[in-house]
């Protein structure tokens, strides 16, 4: 459903599957803000004058943190006129998003990318991506009583596996285009 407050697109999808290389095109090409899961933590961490690092540890002992970055990215939606990206925002944006892009690939070669993308061995980067993945799925049953493995709220379902970047973007792009210019 169209949104009179401006476009929601709501970007999710596992690490390393590829949400922020599209997110921020579909941003830049459509004139809508960018925000991620990413940079709401990083603002509730300079909020509490904490690290990262910190912020971290202590997410991983008191859930009301990471309801407060949903809290955040909720309000973002609420505003209108923007991309949301994070491995969950689709779900909370369940509700407000006009346009649900799940990408992903399979786990060897997303942990493959994290390692070339961030200096870090396969074999670190695919532990630290199962217990990434591991922690968010349990917290959504737990506090949403949502299972993230169905994909049935998504419009649009994208291996980007398959495809090069460009050509996945295009996919990507044609595909929002057409459900915003139906809505509106
Ligand atoms: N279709 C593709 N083919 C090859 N590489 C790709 C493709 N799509 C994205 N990548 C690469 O995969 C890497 C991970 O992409 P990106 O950082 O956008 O993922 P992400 O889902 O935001 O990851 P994270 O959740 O870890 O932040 C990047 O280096 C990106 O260039």
């Amino acid at each position: 459903m169209a949104s009179r407050r401006g476009p929601v697109i709501a970007v999710s999808g596992p690490p390393g599957s590829g949400k922020t290389t599209y997110a921020r095109r579909l941003a830049e090409d459509l004139g809508l803000e960018f925000y991620s899961a990413g940079m709401f933590f990083r603002e509730l961490a300079k909020k509490r004058g904490l690290t990262l690092l910190e912020l971290n540890q202590l997410a991983a002992k008191d859930p009301s943190i990471d309801l407060e970055i949903d809290r955040m990215t909720y309000e973002v939606g609420l505003r209108g006129n923007v991309v949301v990206e994070g491995h969950l925002v689709a779900w909370v944006l369940r509700d407000i998003a006009d346009v649900k892009i799940y990408v992903t690939a399979p786990l060897d070669v997303r942990v493959n990318r994290i390692a070339a993308r961030d200096g870090v061995d396969v074999s670190v980067a695919l532990r630290e991506t199962i217990e990434r993945e591991n922690v968010h799925r349990r917290r959504f049953l737990a506090y949403y009583g949502i299972d993230i493995n169905d994909l049935s709220i998504f419009d649009l379902v994208v291996d980007t596996s398959k495809l090069g970047i460009e050509e996945v973007y295009r996919v990507i792009r044609e595909f929002v285009t057409l459900v915003l210019s139906r809505s509106r």
